[in-house]
C-alpha cells in the first residue's frame, strides 16, 4: 500500500485512500448466504425429504428446524428455497422474517408478493381479499407453497402464531387441491415446548435440529469466508485461531464474521496492508455482542426506554414498582403498558423477572437484566 505506516493522515486521504484489504466486503454482511456451505449436508437432505411430495404434486411435509443463533438455519432455508425455485416451476417458497412480520396481514401480503410480484394496498382490502388472491391463484396453478416463518416465536408474543398456522395449512379444507406447508424456525430451544402448547393440532411438524457448530469447524467457516472477503496474506492463521477463540467464548458465529469485518476496517484505517494483533484488540473492545445487537434493535422505542429505565437503575436487583416510577419519569406511560412492555422482554429474554415473595399478595417481582449493563449500553448507543 503506498503510505503504509503514514502518522496523519487527512480526511480526504482517507476518502480517497483506493486500496483495500476486501476481495468482496459483503461477505462479511450478516444475510450473506455463502458459496461454500459446509457441515449441514444432514439437514439440507431432511428439509428436501420435507419438500420433495410437493414437487410431486403431495403436500410438503411441515418442519420445525431448531438450533441456536448462527447455527445456518437460515442459510440452509434460503439455499434450499433456491435450489427448489431453480428446479421446478411447481412450488412456490417464502421466506418470512416473524421479527419484521408478526402480523397475520403482514404475513400474507409477504406470500402475496411473493406471488404476483407487488405487495398489497395497505389499506382498503380486507384481509379475506388477499387470502383469497393467493389461495385461488395456488388452486389454479396447481402449485404447492412452502412458508418459512423464521423467528416464529415473535408471532407467541403478537398471539397470531395459531391463526397464521391455521390459515396456511388448513387452506385446502376450503379452496380444493391447495397444498402447503410451513417450516417454522426457532432459535430458542425454550420455544419447543411453547410450540407444542400454543399451536393446534394442523401443525404436525418433522423435527430438525441444528447442533453448535464445533471449535475446528468455526475455524473452517471463518477461514472459508476470510478466503472469499479479503486478499490474499491480509489476515494469517494465527489470528484466524484468536477470533475463533473469541466466537467459541460467545456461542455465537455472527460475532466472528464481525470481528473480521471490524478488523479489516481497522487496518485499511491504518492503511496497513495487514491486520495485526493490535487490530484485533481494537476490534474486539469495540464488537459488542451480534445477536443482542440484532434483538435490541428490533425493539420499538418504549421498549428501549424500559432498557434504559434499567439501565437507569444501575447493578443490583430493583422491584417492578420502582423501575415503574424511572420508566414512568422517562415515557409518562401507563402501569398497564410498562407490564405489557416487561413481559414482552422477559418472552425474548431479554430480562427476567422474580416473584419476591412480597407486596400485595406476594406478587412484588424483581427485574433482572440478562445481560450486563455495559453490553446493552453499547447496543442501544449503536
Ligand atoms: N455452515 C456454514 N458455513 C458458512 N457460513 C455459515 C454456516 N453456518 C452459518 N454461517 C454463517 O453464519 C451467519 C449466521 O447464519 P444463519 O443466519 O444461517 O444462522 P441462524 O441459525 O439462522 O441464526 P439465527 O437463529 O440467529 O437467526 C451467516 O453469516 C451465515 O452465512
Amino acid at each position: 500500500m503506498k503510505d503504509r505506516g503514514a502518522e496523519k493522515r487527512s480526511v480526504r486521504d482517507i476518502l480517497l485512500h483506493d486500496e483495500t484489504v476486501f476481495r468482496d466486503i459483503n461477505v462479511f454482511d450478516p444475510d450473506y448466504v455463502p458459496e461454500n456451505y459446509r457441515y449441514r449436508e444432514s439437514q439440507m437432505e431432511a428439509l428436501a425429504v420435507c419438500i420433495r411430495p410437493a414437487l410431486r404434486n403431495g403436500r410438503p411435509v411441515n418442519a420445525v428446524v431448531l438450533g441456536s443463533c448462527a447455527t445456518g438455519k437460515t442459510t440452509a432455508i434460503k439455499k434450499i428455497f433456491e435450489m427448489v425455485e431453480s428446479t421446478s416451476e411447481n412450488v412456490i417458497c417464502c421466506y418470512i422474517n416473524c421479527q419484521l412480520h408478526t402480523t397475520r396481514f403482514g404475513i400474507f401480503s409477504q406470500i402475496y408478493s411473493r406471488i404476483f410480484g407487488h405487495q398489497p394496498p395497505e389499506t382498503g382490502v380486507p384481509f379475506s381479499r388477499i387470502y383469497q388472491s393467493i389461495m385461488q391463484y395456488l388452486a389454479k396453478e396447481n402449485k404447492a407453497l412452502v412458508v418459512a416463518l423464521d423467528d416464529v416465536n415473535y408471532l407467541f408474543y403478537s398471539k397470531n402464531a395459531n391463526k397464521v398456522l391455521y390459515d396456511i395449512l388448513r387452506a385446502h379444507e376450503v379452496f380444493d387441491g391447495v397444498r402447503t406447508g410451513v417450516f417454522a424456525i426457532l432459535s430458542d430451544i425454550e420455544f419447543r415446548y411453547v410450540l407444542d402448547k400454543n399451536v393446534n393440532s394442523v401443525f404436525i411438524p418433522q423435527e430438525i435440529v441444528f447442533p453448535p457448530y464445533t471449535r475446528e469447524e468455526i475455524f473452517n467457516i471463518l477461514r472459508d469466508r476470510v478466503r472469499v472477503g479479503f486478499y490474499p496474506g491480509v489476515i494469517p492463521d494465527e489470528l484466524i485461531e484468536r477470533i475463533t477463540d473469541h466466537t467459541v467464548n460467545t456461542g455465537d458465529l455472527r460475532y466472528g464474521i464481525d470481528l473480521l469485518r471490524v478488523c479489516g476496517n481497522l487496518a485499511e484505517a491504518d492503511a496497513s496492508p495487514e491486520i495485526t494483533r493490535r487490530h484485533l484488540e481494537m476490534a474486539v473492545k469495540k464488537t459488542g455482542p451480534v445477536t443482542l445487537m440484532h434483538t435490541v434493535k428490533t425493539l420499538n422505542e418504549q421498549e428501549k426506554e424500559f432498557l434504559r429505565s434499567v439501565m437507569d437503575a444501575g447493578d443490583g436487583d430493583i422491584t417492578a414498582g420502582a423501575l415503574y416510577k424511572i420508566f414512568q419519569g422517562r415515557t409518562g406511560a401507563s402501569y398497564s403498558s410498562f407490564n405489557r412492555t416487561m413481559e414482552k422482554l422477559e418472552f425474548l429474554r431479554l430480562i427476567d423477572t422474580r416473584l419476591t415473595g412480597k407486596g400485595v399478595r406476594g406478587k412484588s417481582r424483581i427485574v433482572i437484566l440478562r445481560f450486563s449493563l455495559h453490553e446493552l449500553e453499547r447496543c442501544l448507543n449503536s
